[in-house]
């Protein structure tokens, strides 16, 4: 994987920048910090911003972490039982909030979903209770099978990020890729076409909305937003796997959430082979208190192993952003041209 890591003097910088944020804005989710975000991200250290640069311009792997920053465990309090409660001002995370976003910040906008934990920017991850046999990032018991996130979405992003905040059984997140692999050309050309019908992952259903605030304009905008999700689901749209470079294809796939009919059996297998041969060549990362991974969303897929949950707020905690290099994509369902949320 690409690795950025901090030096001693490059961690000071970036607590010193952090600090001074932490007094002026109470949550990443300010308007104004979300404006201001990509000026600031030019005071993080030099080598952060260079290393950041050249993961996102050359490409050169799925994956990049960024570590050498530090946390403290005690400050950060517990692992929350729930994302609806902890959304707030008063996160003990804070510091750790600003800088990731300032990292997420040079390589894009961050955006948020107002299907997706009430609308935040800023996604919690961990493990739920009544989720644990789910394939959400807050299920646990299951192996939470490998894809690129918000595949079934035309404005998915290009890149998830995922800061670890705590890990104490080293839980691997999995990740694969084309890296390596040559597809037999026939396989790559159905691929490419539009044949892969994909349903909503769980995570945009309604059935997890929690709290819609009193604005009846917000409530009805994300109303149409459940309805399109709902249609989707009842019937999916296929889909290209993959598009781009022909040599170097960008992937489209959440295969768990995939079914190709029985009608386009050529369809299937170019779908069953691309599977396995990314199956075959799954890895794992585990990530340590303070680390932060960028995922390259068109380039890599990834997952998470099962794990055993305690649910005793000592269990594993990562915050999640979804950072679009191109915020005009989505221009048409969100309601300005600086406003985050795709309705
Ligand atoms: N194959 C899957 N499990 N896909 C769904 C991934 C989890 C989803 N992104 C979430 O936020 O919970
Ligand atoms: O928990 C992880 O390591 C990955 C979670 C994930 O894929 C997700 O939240 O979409
Ligand atoms: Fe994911």
């Amino acid at each position: 994987m690409f690795r950025i890591d901090l030096s001693a003097s490059d961690v000071a910088e970036a607590d010193a920048l952090v600090a001074s944020l932490a007094s002026r804005y109470r949550t990443v989710e300010d308007p104004e910090f979300v404006r201001e975000a990509t000026v600031i991200a030019h005071e993080l250290p030099r080598a952060l911003r260079a290393g950041l640069l050249e993961f996102r311009l050359t490409e050169p792997h799925p994956l990049c972490v960024v570590g050498g920053y530090r946390l403290d465990d005690d400050r950060i309090g517990p692992t929350p039982a729930h994302w609806k409660d902890c959304g707030g001002e008063d996160r003990p995370t804070l510091a750790e909030d600003l800088f990731f976003y300032l990292c997420a910040s040079l390589l894009g906008d961050p955006i948020a979903w107002s299907t997706q934990q009430d609308g935040r920017l800023l996604h919690d991850v961990f493990p739920i209770k009544e989720h644990q046999y789910e394939q959400l990032g807050s299920g646990s018991e299951e192996l939470l099978t490998w894809h690129i996130e918000d595949a079934f979405h035309p404005m998915r992003t290009d890149y998830v990020g995922l800061m670890c905040l705590r890990n104490p059984d080293g839980v691997n997140t999995t990740y694969g890729s084309l890296e390596g692999i040559s597809l037999p050309d026939d396989v790559v050309e159905v691929l490419r076409q539009e044949r892969f019908p994909i349903r909503p992952d769980r995570s945009h259903l309604a059935a997890n909305r929690q709290n819609d605030g009193d604005d009846e304009q917000l409530r009805r905008l994300r109303d149409r937003s459940y309805e399109w999700i709902s249609g989707l689901d009842a019937h999916p749209e296929p889909i290209a796997v993959l598009f781009g470079p022909q040599e170097d294809p960008y992937l489209r796939l959440d295969p768990y959430f995939m079914e190709v009919p029985a009608s386009d059996p050529e369809a299937a297998a170019a779908l069953d082979t691309i599977v396995k041969a990314i199956d075959a060549a799954i890895t794992g990362y585990a990530l340590k208190p303070g680390e932060v991974l960028f995922l390259d969303n068109y380039r890599g897929t990834h997952g998470r192993e099962p794990f055993k949950a305690r649910f005793d707020g000592t269990d594993r905690w990562l915050t999640r952003l979804n950072i679009a290099r191109d915020l005009r994509k989505s221009r048409a369902h969100r309601r300005t041209a600086d406003d985050r949320t795709i309705y």
